[in-house]
């Protein structure tokens, strides 16, 4: 089946600087993917590119099957709504029918719901809103769009803890009745967890994570104990990170534990934590990016 978004070979310069770095990678139809990376990684660069909103240096992008690029057919089933949406200088209410308009699968219903649940007030002017506010447009034309490739960029600027739950809430609900290729750039991996169901993480322009949300949650334990018992323990698994406090060890490891593996750390009198996402993905691109360094010397 021809994925819902591919990409091959993606490359965006711009002057000496590589934002993006031969990045191959699909993704399939009803699938929510958190795009995770630090500050200047590439993750806008890429949505973007995604979108038709910006150029790639060399590469092959493919949304619904063809190139996004002035394609107005693919452009009205994909949605791109980013932490700094501007908007033209009307009124909420006029913002929600320009994008009923341009976008087939539009929710009237979906949108009255959400206006309700953000207390957003249709009347009043764009420019007008708060910060948190104007997140929330964004997030009702992004949900309402209902669109067949929805990306969203960090979408929640401003938004308090309850605005963004009812975001979270609102996007899982409304994926379960319509699924869609959802990707969503975030820096707040364990807020959005529970909704990701593959995380692909990019670094320096080049993707060195790209796995099941759960494969990576189960795949990455910390070991601690007294430092012999750690090291007997961790010999021949991939360890990422390694702390040593007088006797004490702790160590990442890197690959899922059999019941077998448990059983023995209880007798090595070792404690077995698992880790959150973030602290998994954290350690699992460190992991990634020091493979590929070895790789590169190799
Ligand atoms: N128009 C541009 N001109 C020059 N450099 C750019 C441009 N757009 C992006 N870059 C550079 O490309 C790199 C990737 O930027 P990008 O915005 O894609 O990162 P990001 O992963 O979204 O970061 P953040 O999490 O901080 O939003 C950065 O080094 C950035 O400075």
């Amino acid at each position: 089946m021809t994925p819902t978004i591919a990409v091959s070979g993606l490359t965006r310069r711009y002057r000496g600087h590589v934002a993006l770095d031969d990045v191959t990678v699909d993704f399939e139809d009803a699938t929510i993917t958190g795009l995770l990376g630090r500050n200047g990684a590439g993750k806008t660069t890429f949505l973007r590119i995604l979108a038709a909103q910006e150029f790639p240096s060399a590469g092959d992008v493919r949304v619904l099957g063809a190139s996004p690029i002035e394609n107005d057919a693919v452009l009205r089933r994909m949605v791109l709504i980013r932490e700094d949406q501007s908007y033209p200088d009307i009124r909420v209410g006029h913002v929600l029918r320009a994008a009923s308009w341009f976008y087939p699968n539009w929710s009237g219903e979906l949108a009255a719901t959400l206006l309700r649940a953000f207390d957003l007030p249709a009347g009043r002017p764009v420019k007008k809103l708060s910060r948190g506010m104007r997140s929330a447009v964004g997030i009702v034309v992004g949900l309402a769009a209902r669109a067949e490739v929805t990306l969203f960029d960090e979408p929640y600027a401003g938004l308090d803890a309850v605005a963004r739950q009812i975001f979270y809430d609102q996007l899982i609900a409304d994926y379960a009745e319509h699924p869609r290729t959802v990707l969503l750039s975030t820096h707040l991996i364990d807020e959005v967890a529970g909704l990701l169901e593959r995380v692909v993480m990019i670094d320096r322009g080049r993707v060195v994570l790209d796995a099941d949300a759960d494969t990576v949650r189960g795949a990455t334990t910390a070991v601690s104990g007294a430092v012999p018992a750690v090291d007997t323990f961790a010999a021949g698994r991939p360890v990422w990170d390694r702390r040593t406090l007088a006797s004490h060890a702790s160590v990442v490891v890197g690959s899922p534990l059999t019941d077998g593996d448990r059983a023995w750390a209880r007798e090595l009198n070792l404690t077995l934590t698992p880790l959150s996402l973030q602290q998994a993905v954290v350690h699992a691109s460190a992991g990634a990016a020091g493979e590929r360094a070895e790789g590169s010397h190799a």
